[in-house]
């Protein structure tokens, strides 16, 4: 390494919806002094944009077209993180059910993937290397193929799961308030139909080699954290 350089680390986080991806990995990074990459919210960004601009999202080639073109700002700071289309903020646009119910059928074509994977390998390149322009700092990625695909090669890969029953119970209280049985009933959609839905072209439901996974199941977020964090250490001797 060359001399006044500080080497950075790239952290790779996958798991299916309700594993804890998002606030563990933006934990881990504010605590590291990482960036922070949230590549579901780019799906998210890419769902929102082709209901915003009329594109039916069962046309795929018009799906992909306008994907190509998408006007997408994402910030990488954990502790302000942004997500801005053609100008407007949709940080809170994308969380909304009617886009968590047709996200899959974007990040189920093909050529989507492959824009987006683009410009997610960008992202993480941009921060891994400490001499960037933007003054590299390191990164943290989560997503459904971070591990696997878009950054096989990040020093430490984590597969982040949680039992069936823990994630529908987190998710109804994010949704609903609440995790009693109509409150999980309504979340079914949200989580094991858009998993099913996603495991057809992503696979995160079970470690690659070389991934390690952390079960979140009788954890808190508190204690999900200190895991992964401790896997980072164990990894890098950060
Ligand atoms: N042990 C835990 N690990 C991670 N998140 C947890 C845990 N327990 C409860 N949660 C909560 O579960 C919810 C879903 O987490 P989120 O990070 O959105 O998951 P994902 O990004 O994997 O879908 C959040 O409200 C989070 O605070
Ligand atoms: N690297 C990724 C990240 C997300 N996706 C898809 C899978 C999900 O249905 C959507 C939204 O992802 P997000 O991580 O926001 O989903 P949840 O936090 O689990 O609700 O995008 C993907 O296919 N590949």
């Amino acid at each position: 390494m060359e001399a006044g350089r500080v080497s950075t680390v790239v952290v790779a986080i996958d798991g299916p919806s309700g594993s804890g991806k998002s606030s563990v990995a933006r934990e881990v990074a504010r605590r590291l002094d990482l960036a922070y990459l949230d590549t579901g919210a780019m799906y998210r960004a890419a769902t929102w944009w082709c209901l915003h601009s009329g594109v039916p999202l069962e046309d795929q080639p018009a799906v992909a077209r306008a994907v190509r073109e998408l006007p997408l700002d994402q910030g990488v700071d954990p502790d302000a993180p942004h997500v801005v289309v053609a100008g407007t903020d949709v940080g809170e646009a994308i969380r909304a059910t009617a886009i968590s119910a047709a996200v899959s059928a974007v990040a189920t074509n093909l050529d989507v993937r492959d824009e987006l994977r683009r410009r997610q390998r960008t992202a993480i390149a941009a921060q891994r290397d400490p001499g960037a322009f933007s003054g590299g700092r390191g990164i943290v990625a989560e997503g459904r193929d971070i591990t696997t695909v878009v950054a096989p090669d990040a020093d430490v890969r984590i597969l982040l799961t949680a039992s069936e029953e823990a994630r529908l119970a987190r998710r109804a209280r994010d949704v609903h308030g609440s995790d009693d049985e109509a409150a999980v009933a309504a979340t079914r959609d949200q989580v094991l139909r858009r998993d099913a839905d996603d495991s057809t072209v992503v696979q995160f439901q079970v470690a690659a080699d070389g991934v390690v996974t952390v079960d979140s199941s009788d954890l808190d977020l508190e204690q999900t954290v200190q895991a992964v964090l401790a896997v980072v250490t164990q990894v890098t001797g950060r």
